[in-house]
């Protein structure tokens, strides 16, 4: 029996939440290493040449130590089939993503913000959200009428759009109120019996970050 991927980072969302997605929607079982607390532990994961660019997220896998989000990413879509049929179709869930990594930069980084630049972080987040990256994926589905964003087959794009929108909702509840079909979109992808699985209370879905998460960041990576 194949070893489950194994996950070393924070006890957080981050930079790692995206891979806990793709697998959980996989269907792939999928342990934590001990979460980064402490620079120790970081530093150990350094001195044992682990980490090729001394970066986490690093996901053992297959007998790999695969580091890089968008790599590993890569990885988990091809192999469980969620990145499309062909190259077109590979582009443009590429080209959606990409939209997604951006949002999600932005909602990783807001509870970094420093107590003046809060405000702004926030108000930029939530109109990016509603302005720019939301109004393209309520199109796509309008302009071909169908399930799902690529192909008309689950792909990453639907996860990661989905798990982006959650976000976005955690801070602001009605940024869906002027997209209909991204509301029923929501609805339809997170009733996929994996996915339904893994939005229960208790799944290895990280909580929304809170001070500590952020206080245990700076102090592992001496930010
Ligand atoms: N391009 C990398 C960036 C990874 C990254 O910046 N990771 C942070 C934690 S979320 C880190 O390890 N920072 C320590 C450092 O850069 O020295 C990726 O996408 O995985």
């Amino acid at each position: 029996m194949a070893t489950k991927p194994k996950l070393y980072y924070f006890n957080g969302r981050g930079r790692m939440e995206t891979i806990r997605w793709l697998l959980a929607t996989a269907g792939v079982e999928f342990e934590e290493a001990e979460y980064l607390e402490t620079r120790e532990q970081y530093e150990k994961l350094l001195q044992d040449g682990s980490l090729l660019f001394q970066q986490v997220p690093m996901v053992e896998i297959d007998e790999m130590k695969l580091v890089q989000t968008r790599a590993i990413l890569n990885y988990i879509a091809g192999k469980h089939n969620l990145y499309g049929k062909d190259m077109k179709e590979r582009a443009l869930i590429d080209m959606y993503v990409e939209g997604t990594m951006d949002l999600n930069e932005m909602i990783m980084l807001y509870p970094f913000s420093s107590p003046e630049e809060k405000e702004k972080n926030f108000a930029l987040m939530i109109q990016r959200a509603t302005n720019r990256y939301f109004p393209v994926y309520e199109k796509v589905l309008k302009d071909h009428g169908q399930d799902f964003l690529v192909g008309n087959q689950l792909s990453r794009a639907d996860v990661q759009v989905l798990e982006s929108i959650l976000m976005i909702e955690e801070y602001e509840h009605t940024a869906l109120s002027e997209f209909p079909l991204l509301q029923a979109f929501k609805a339809r992808i997170s009733n996929l019996p994996t996915i339904k699985k893994f939005l229960q209370p208790g799944s290895q879905r990280r909580t929304e970050p809170d001070d500590r998460i952020v206080e245990t960041v700076n102090k592992v990576l001496q930010l």
